[in-house]
């Protein structure tokens, strides 16, 4: 504001025209009865005396009286006239009714009057239901202010002090901006982002107004398919799993498979097994190392090799040479690639082996990409390796078609034959003959001749995935060949027929009687199959060089189509992917409950016990595993168990409750507060970025003195004993399964009390008093199922035996693990009893009686002392396991 009305003053002093403008009305004072750059150096002029209070745009009934010094610096009031657009006296009309007009611009005359429309959010500028003062419309860009200097000089009064001429009366709320509602003013249009609304146009009071109001409105990118979603964002439930296309048809809608979570076992069998194919090794293997290259496998086994000096020579290859094929591991990168040798070549011209370069530059889905070449006496001999991509398990086109575990052998010829195989056949054609037109578009726009279009060069790397093998290989073999690339890229198309044809006849000697064969895919496939070959073999009928552009021409139809399928083949592999999205983080979830659950050696670790915040883990373990219906039977429910990881990686706000394997205590514990801190020793906040190390280090990582301190006392999880249940109370569904009642789930872990339900109230209607049914008057015997007849006891861990309380204990390959362990804190140790735990085999019942019923009933150890200290009372804390222990062994 400064910047602009100080050079305003300057201009005044030395403008030849000021004294006229002092003599010119303010138009501040017509419109609003005042000005407020008055006295911070407006030229105009500002005395009010001759206007007439009746020509005043402000309401008679305030009187001229209220026109003078005293209200010309008056704000709009409460007391001011509603404005209504079509009856206020507008700008320009309160100009020519003004005597002052003769010393106005006559281009402010001129001025057309502001109308201004209806926006598009349905805002109307129509009178807001207040009483206020009337509200003229001022056009800044009218040309009439602009002559009056009153817009270059002045900022409008909404981008400096807004407030300042806001009626008294009416507290303003805050308004929301409405960017990007442009209006035409005289063939300009008006970004309104820059220019804000005039409050008065509308009420935001106004309910209506307010049901109208397009929150998206300032997101007006017809393209931005993601509009409006910032204002509505709501936080992401990361526990919550989203079904992705494309789905079974044949499920109601509820219903849902083990393998809708999954990926498909086929794919991952195909995965697995090339894995395993990737991986393979050939043992006791004398095939030396080359270059960079190790553990070679050889995989043209089926073609005979000699073996031995005095071996008879082998049929020359394609290449005109002995060829081997091994998988070799790159030691540089760990790769896996395909060395192919050609035994016994002799390089003439070091030129020859840099067309490999060229090749390299050559990227296409359906070549197999060549990454070096090289010559090598590693063998004994003089070789010349060609480095390729492995893809594993990949077939030749000659194996898959032509060799004798051929799928398409059984194939009749014959106008006879199958429909629905020459129907398949004849799509597989076409998904060779577009990806070939894709690899040789891609050779021959490099300049480039593939020459190795043959079934025992092209590889199947997938269901119908093609991929053209061995290119370079002729080019350097045949350096000095002396033919021209025309020659070769017009070879290729011939081939390229050749090879459709064959595999059209299902015989590899199609070519030889190439008329009779042509009769064949004439009869018994589409024309446009045998355009395709004719086109291919013969050139195109105006004679010429046979091109890339009116093959792709020809064939462009069935491009479509494959390029339709492969899509849709995209969008199966994604959605199958999505169902492999979570499965990383619960498995990293499974692998911290491996490592806190079950450790007895822990046993009298305050932080590993009932005390420590791993005892909720232990706990959650059996809520998640070890459901139980309301005959004891246990609940397989894989959805429950995704559910409960996921929302515990995601540390949701839920809360669930939790009861001790006495069903003494019950423990209500949110995800994110509770249970995703199982050591808050070591992370304060959650389970979720727990790793192993943080249990466990390496011990070639062990600082030497480890001095963790606690950051702050550990949180212990409120303990809750519920009061009885109130009949009267309405039970709120939390989602948690319903369990059965104490006196059929006996001491079933996981399984949830009669209290339960009171418990599920909210947590400060709960006194903290003592459980009733904690009372030892109160307590029920346990009672015990009898295991199924398949269950088979798990063999002792050995080091169970072994008094190692925190013996570093092997893991992974080699690696040697320590147990770091939190400082003990000064303060004395809560009373705590742990839970023993006691491998069945074992236990040693300390009465005959008790080994007889153990043996009839088969229940584990810890029912046993359970029990046992039910009878006789709790024995010394902390030694139950050790005792048991130490009296088996
Ligand atoms: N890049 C590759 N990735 C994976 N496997 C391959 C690759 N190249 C070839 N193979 C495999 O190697 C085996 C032999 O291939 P090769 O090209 O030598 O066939 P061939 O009939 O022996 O040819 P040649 O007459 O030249 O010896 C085939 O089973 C093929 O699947």
């Amino acid at each position: 504001m400064k910047m602009k009305i100080r050079p305003m003053i300057e201009m005044a002093k030395r403008h030849p025209a000021i004294d006229a403008a002092n003599q010119t009305q303010c138009r501040n004072i017509v419109i609003y009865g005042y000005c407020r750059f008055q006295d911070r150096g407006c030229i105009f002029n500002h005395d009010t005396s001759n206007i007439s209070p009746s020509k005043n745009p402000v309401s008679p009934s305030q009187g001229g009286n209220h026109i003078g010094s005293d209200m010309s610096k008056r704000k709009l009031n409460v007391e001011s006239a509603s404005f209504t657009p079509g009856q206020s006296p507008s700008f320009g009309n309160a100009i020519m009714a003004s005597p002052q007009q003769s010393k106005l611009n006559p281009k402010a005359l001129e001025a057309a009057v502001f109308t201004p429309r209806v926006n598009t959010l349905g805002l109307s500028t129509a009178t807001p239901p207040m009483s206020g003062a009337p509200m003229p419309q001022m056009n800044l860009m009218d040309p009439m202010m602009q002559a009056a200097g009153c817009v270059e000089q002045i900022s409008p009064w909404w981008q400096s002090d807004a407030h300042i001429i806001t009626p008294t009366s009416y507290m303003q709320p805050e308004i929301p901006p409405f960017p990007n509602l442009s209006q035409t003013f005289d063939g300009m249009t008006l970004d309104q982002t820059q220019m804000p609304q005039n409050p008065y146009e509308y009420n935001p009071v106004a309910p209506q107004h307010a049901a109208q109001v397009n929150p998206y409105a300032h997101q007006n990118n017809p393209t931005d398919v993601y509009y409006g979603q910032q204002s509505f964002t709501q936080p992401l439930q990361y526990h919550l799993y989203a079904p992705l296309g494309p789905h079974k048809q044949n499920l109601l809608s509820y219903q849902r498979t083990v393998h809708d979570l999954f990926l498909k076992d086929n794919i991952r069998e195909d995965l697995q097994k090339k894995a395993e194919a990737t991986l393979q090794t050939l043992p006791n293997s004398t095939l030396p190392s080359v270059d960079s290259y190790h553990t070679l496998v050889p995989l043209d086994l089926h073609t005979p090799k000699p073996q031995g000096k005095n071996a008879p020579a082998p049929p020359p290859s394609t290449f005109g040479y002995t060829s081997w094929v091994y998988k070799a591991i790159n030691s540089k990168d760990g790769m896996p690639y395909i060395l192919r040798r050609l035994e016994g070549f002799r390089l003439s011209n070091e030129k020859a082996i840099r067309v490999v370069e060229h090749w390299k530059r050559v990227l296409s889905a359906n070549v197999v990409t060549v990454h070096d070449a090289f010559t090598t006496r590693v063998f004994g001999d003089n070789s010349i390796v060609f480095v390729f991509d492995y893809f594993a398990l990949s077939q030749t086109l000659q194996e898959v078609h032509f060799g004798p575990n051929s799928r398409y052998q059984n194939r009749h010829h014959g106008p006879h034959q199958n429909q629905t195989q020459n129907a398949n056949t004849e799509h597989t054609l076409w998904s060779y003959i577009v990806q070939i037109t894709s690899a040789l578009k891609a050779i021959h726009a490099a300049g480039l001749a593939a020459r190795t279009i043959q079934p025992n060069k092209i590889l199947l790397t997938n269901r119908n995935r093609i991929r053209i093998n061995c290119c370079s290989i002729f080019d350097v073999l045949h350096f000095e060949s002396g033919r021209t690339l025309l020659e070769l890229q017009q070879d290729d198309y011939i081939a390229f027929g050749k090879l459709i044809l064959s595999i059209a006849c299902n015989n590899p000697h199609a070519i030889n009687n190439a008329q009779k064969s042509m009769d064949y895919v004439g009869r018994t496939f589409s024309p446009e199959l045998k355009n395709f070959l004719l086109y291919v073999f013969n050139g195109p009928a105006s004679g010429g060089p046979r091109t890339m552009d009116e093959l792709l021409s020809m064939i462009s139809f069935q491009m479509i189509q494959n390029f339709d399928s492969s899509l849709h083949q995209n969008d199966v592999l994604e959605s199958q992917l999505s169902r492999e999205l979570e499965n990383g983080r619960l498995v990293r979830l499974l692998c911290k409950f491996g490592f806190i659950n079950e450790r007895p050696e822990f046993a009298h670790d305050r932080t590993w016990s009932e005390t420590g915040d791993r005892y909720l883990i232990t706990l959650f373990r059996d809520y998640v595993f070890h459901q139980v219906d309301e005959a004891g039977n246990p609940v397989i429910d894989l959805v429950h168990v995704l559910s409960c990881l996921n929302k515990l990686d995601a540390g949701t706000d839920e809360r669930i409750m939790l009861v001790s394997r006495d069903e003494q205590n019950c423990l209500i514990v949110s995800f994110r507060e509770d249970l995703s801190n199982p050591a808050p020793t070591y992370k304060p906040k959650r389970l979720g970025p727990l790793t192993p190390s943080d249990v466990f280090i390496p011990r070639h990582r062990l600082p030497p003195t480890p001095q963790i301190q606690p950051p702050n006392p550990p949180v212990q999880p409120t303990i809750l004993h519920a009061p009885p249940p109130n009949p009267h109370v309405q039970i709120p569904n939390l989602g948690i399964q319903p369990r059965p009642p104490p006196s059929s789930l006996g001491r079933v872990p996981g399984a949830m009390p009669s209290t339960l339900q009171a418990a599920m109230l909210p947590q400060q209607q709960y006194s903290q008093t003592p459980c009733p049914a904690h009372q030892p008057q109160q307590r029920q015997q346990p009672q015990f199922f009898p295991r199924h007849p398949a269950y088979t006891a798990p063999r002792p861990l050995p080091h169970l035996n072994q008094p190692r309380p925190y013996a570093p204990q092997p893991y992974g390959l080699g690696a040697t693990w320590t147990v770091i362990r939190p400082p003990v804190s000064n303060a004395p140790p809560r009373e705590f009893k742990p839970i023993p735990i006691v491998h069945p085999e074992n236990r040693r019942p300390k009465s005959a009686t008790k080994a007889q019923n153990l043996a009839k009933t088969g229940t584990d150890a810890v029912d046993v002392l359970s029990s046992a200290q039910d009878a006789n009372g709790p024995t010394d804390s902390g030694d139950n396991s050790v005792v048991t222990t130490t009296t088996t062994s």
